[in-house]
């Protein structure tokens, strides 16, 4: 019989196989009953009289465990347990279990095969993913001691769902042992049923079966299609551990992919392909410019198109990923993915314990975002653009230098225009409809709206940043002749105040020119303001004289046509025509309005052709690399957003939180501040940073099309989050109301390899000393106006059970003391951020490595911190999950190879905690 690797694909990928059974509709085997989406059979296993092949020898055993699927007669190696050392009686506690997808039927066949284990550091479980073959030489470092089978149906229809079976050699003869297979509920029964059971670790005593429940609000499995879209190729991992009082917890590991790995990437490109196209429609509108202008114009035009193809490639190349969900480690540097973040994965932690609530924990782990295909040789983003910045402002004699907040700034009028000036035309066409109705209450309801979405326009370029541009734009101009536009109607301007002036100040490197009408632009703009003062008297005075002429005064017609002379008001109106009546009005409030938007957009235009003009090359770099990293983590925030949201979305409080304060967003990182990785934290430390560009607004779901939507523009992203009309009915009124949720990104970084030992020896850590201090003002921030915000009733019972002051003093003396690896600065920004409710991730280059020591690490910390885990059972918890739980699979689908990529030497320089155990790490042997 052949023996195969479970996930011996070529690709390494995935690492289980899809339901391909199911999905051809293969229905001669029977189907296990299952909760949707909780795996479809688990199981623990313990061994009772082992026999030693050597008399007086300690067995140090594991169980392999292969499935036979029935069509097949292959078999398949699916998992392991831990490595127990020294009884004849081990009792495992790394289950086995078998994911919702998996195509496992009750005539599936599962071989137990035990070993003793003899030397650790060459039991070599599975380091690689080739096949292998009934006559492959015996693996390195354990010996065969016997083997066991069943049928799962077998196991299910037995008594209590346990079944006692015999171990016997290879041929089949003698008796070496028994083997217990209990199968695991989590989530039937109610809690506190499962109080018989005990666990007597210590002295090896084989438990009975689980049975466990998990409440709605942690399965959340009304909200499990939405979730299914965006998760994928789950792998789970099932283990029970012994809690103080000598009760059995269970925890199951789960690590999913997401296909926003791919998907946020294509839509963010395209954003930017759009934007980009509409900078350069914009350029080319800027109108006639004087000969220095208008060669800087077309060399930026050309620049811009070849970034425009570039872009353009990427997406294109992109768009042929279909329903790829992973980009693995060893693609870090492929320059068609390069917006593509990588190795994202969701990690959670389900546990159960007796008397304590079910919990999840989740942390989405994912290599920093970083601009790996262009490399690090000059540093990374927080560097080159403090460089490329400086420079600017210091060489400006070919241009006029904006600060970036006013580039940004003008970025933001100019997205605020895009948007609210359809709105504001769409509003003035719903008032003339009211008004052809002659409805007066649809009239003041029209009337309010477009209020309300004039004054935010009108608000909008209320900046003196738009003033100083309109004065360079002219003095750009050939011969610095501002060509003047059309007067608005000058009723319009007579009968409103010229009070809104103000005096300009300009920037220094903005010339001044005498000719220019300062004072211009601002009759323009205040036009707007009191065109819509007219409409508003308009319509109270056709409301009032309707009233008027429904009491009974006598009746004449209005014409009105030209003039919106609202000077007549004594005379009656009966049943008057209310259209013609505020038709020319409404012509005018547009005409102003697009005199303003012309103005206002040809002038930001030019202050963003100065971003483009200095360094033209350079500065279309730096704004890839930007784009590039940015995209790898907003990838990563979506997906985190999206899965806070569906774990929390029962949770009023957090509804509450999310609209009023936001959510904190924190990510560890685990870079070194030496060679290659100074750059990668640099790119991340601004990845990060311009996450809080991005605000989330919840819309319902009007198709199955449930994947989220970026919309904006650079530096100003909203993204959509569809969610169900059942789901979405049961949101706060603000969600609903398409209220935009912020976020609040922060990043800790502490190096921990043997890089960071250099670097502290003989090179440099304040980059990471100031991203720290930094952050830590941010959390700072955060927490106050979290307790500013937060509902009193809320806040006294949240401040009884957390000591957030007392974390965060805590976090800032440790920050402060620079001490070298301080890992204590991890455990407490996550400690803290879990507390308020944010969203966790880990980084590391890769999140393969030393991510998966740092998760693994968090998450038996918190099963003792929380759960109650015995503390003599810390480190075979830890090893557990090491050795065979999801990183270790993680591992695998990213080098097609099951060990950590850390050598001995490396693991000295490690923490203590964050060393795997031996037989784990070591370098790829394909
Ligand atoms: O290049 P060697 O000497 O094998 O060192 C490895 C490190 O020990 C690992 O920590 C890196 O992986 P992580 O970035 O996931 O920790 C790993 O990153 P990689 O998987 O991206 O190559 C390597 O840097």
């Amino acid at each position: 019989m052949e023996i195969k690797e479970e996930g011996a694909s070529e690709e390494g990928q995935h690492f289980l196989p899809t339901a391909q059974a199911n999905d051809t509709g293969d229905t001669q085997f029977t189907s296990i009953q299952k909760v949707s989406n909780e795996p479809q059979l688990e199981f623990i296993l313990a061994c009772k009289d082992l026999v030693a092949p050597v008399r007086d020898r300690k067995l140090n055993t594991v169980v392999q465990i292969s499935v036979i699927h029935p069509e097949e007669q292959s078999l398949i190696r699916y998992s392991s347990t831990e490595i127990v050392e020294g009884t004849r009686d081990p009792l495992f506690l790394t289950g086995v279990t078998f994911p919702p997808e998996y195509p496992i039927y009750e005539e599936t066949k599962i071989k137990l095969t035990v070993y003793d284990v003899k030397d650790k550091s060459h039991d070599t479980v599975r380091t690689s993913v080739r096949p292998e073959h009934k006559d492959s030489p015996p693996e390195v470092g354990r010996s065969f001691l016997g083997h066991a089978s069943f049928k799962v149906g077998e196991l299910l229809k037995s008594k209590e769902q346990l079944l006692s079976l015999s171990l016997r050699t290879s041929d089949g003869g003698k008796v070496v042992g028994t083997i217990e297979v209990s199968v695991v509920k989590m989530g039937e029964i109610e809690d506190g049923e499962a109080d018989h059971i005990t666990a007597d670790v210590q002295g090896q005593k084989c438990a009975l079966v689980y049975e466990c429940t998990a409440p709605e609000s942690v399965n959340g499995k009304d909200n499990l299609p939405f979730l299914n879209s965006v998760l994928k190729n789950p792998v789970y991992k099932l283990y029970r551990f012994p809690t103080a009082d000598n009760k059995w917890m269970q925890v199951r590991e789960q690590m999913s992919e997401s296909i926003l790995s791919f998907h946020i990437p294509k839509e963010l490109i395209s954003l930017h392909i759009k934007e980009d196209l509409c900078r350069t429609q914009e350029l080319k509108e800027l109108g006639e410019l004087s000969p220095h202008w208008d060669n800087l114009r077309k060399n930026v035009l050309t620049h811009c198109d070849q970034m425009l193809n570039l872009y353009q490639d990427i997406l294109a190349e992109l768009s042929k990923e279909t329903g790829s969900s992973f980009k693995s480690s060893s693609s870090k540097g492929e320059r068609t993915l390069e917006f593509v973040p990588v190795n994202l994965h969701l990690q959670r932690m389900h546990v159960h314990s007796p008397h304590l609530k079910d919990a999840l924990y989740d942390v989405i782990t994912v290599g920093a975002p970083a601009a790996h295909f262009q490399g690090f040789k000059n540093g990374g983003l927080r560097k080159l653009l403090n460089k490329f910045e400086t420079e600017r402002r210091n060489t400006g004699y070919q241009f006029i230098y904006y600060s970036p907040e006013n580039t940004a700034k003008a970025k933001e009028v100019l997205s605020n225009i895009n948007q609210l000036q359809p709105l504001i035309a769409t509003h003035a066409d719903l008032l003339l409809n009211s008004a052809s109705q002659h409805s007066p209450d649809s009239l003041k309801n029209s009337l309010k709206m477009l209020s309300e979405k004039t004054e935010l326009f009108v608000h909008a370029f209320k900046d003196q940043l738009v003033r100083s541009a309109l004065l360079a734009l002219y003095t750009a101009r050939p011969g610095g002749i501002f060509q003047k536009p059309p007067s608005p109607k000058s009723s319009t301007e007579e009968s409103c105040p010229q009070d809104q002036t103000l005096p300009m100040r300009r920037q220094d490197s903005i010339p001044h020119h005498s000719d220019y009408d300062e004072e211009e632009w601002d009759r323009v703009w205040a036009n707007v303001g009191k065109s819509l003062n007219c409409v508003i008297a308009m319509v109270d005075k056709l409301i009032e004289r309707d009233g008027d002429s429904k009491g009974g005064n006598g009746s004449r017609s209005n014409d009105g046509e030209k003039d919106p002379s609202l000077a007549d008001s004594s005379t009656p109106h009966p049943r008057e025509d209310w259209y013609a009546e505020l038709h020319p009005l409404i012509l005018t409030l547009k005409e102003c309005m697009g005199e303003v938007v012309s103005r206002a957009k040809q002038s930001l235009t030019f202050v963003l052709l100065q971003e483009l003009a200095y360094s033209l090359p350079q500065c279309l770099m730096l704004t890839l690399r930007r784009d590039i990293v940015f995209s790898q983590a907003l990838a990563g925030l979506v997906c985190g957003f999206i899965i806070k949201l569906h774990s929390s979305l029962h949770d009023p409080d957090f509804l509450r939180q999310l609209y009023t304060v936001g959510l904190i967003v924190q990510y560890e990182g685990l870079l070194s501040t030496y060679s290659d990785e100074v750059g990668m934290l640099e790119d991340m430390a601004v990845g990060i940073s311009d996450l809080k560009n991005v605000a989330f607004k919840i819309i319902e779901a009007q198709s199955n099309e449930v994947l989220p939507v970026v919309t904006g523009r650079r530096e100003h992203y909203v993204v959509e989050v569809k969610l169900p009309a059942t789901m979405f009915e049961s949101l706060p009124l603000q969600i609903k109301g398409g209220q935009l949720l912020h976020v609040h990104p922060v990043l800790f970084n502490v190096g921990i390899n043997e890089q960071q030992t250099l670097a502290e020896r003989f090179g440099d850590v304040s980059l990471q000393e100031s991203i720290n201090q930094e952050n830590f003002e941010l959390l700072k921030e955060y927490y106050t106006i979290f307790m500013e915000k937060m509902p009193p009733d809320y806040m006294s019972h949240f401040q009884e059970q957390n000591d957030l002051k007392g974390l965060l003093e805590n976090l800032h003396q440790n920050i402060q003391a620079k001490k070298r690896k301080n890992v204590e600065i991890m455990w407490l920004a996550a400690t803290i951020c879990r507390k308020l409710n944010g969203i966790r991730f880990t980084c590391c280059k890769s999140a393969k490595d030393r991510t998966s020591m740092s998760v693994t690490l968090e998450q038996c910390s918190i099963l003792r911190d929380e759960h109650q885990l015995q503390k003599d059972f810390f480190i075979r918890a830890l090893d557990c999950m090491r050795r065979e739980g999801c990183r270790i699979e993680n591992v695998l689908k990213n080098i097609k190879c099951r060990k950590y990529a850390f050598n001995m030497l490396q693991l000295m320089a490690f923490p203590k905690f964050y060393r795997p155990p031996e037989g784990t790490y070591g370098k790829a042997d394909t």
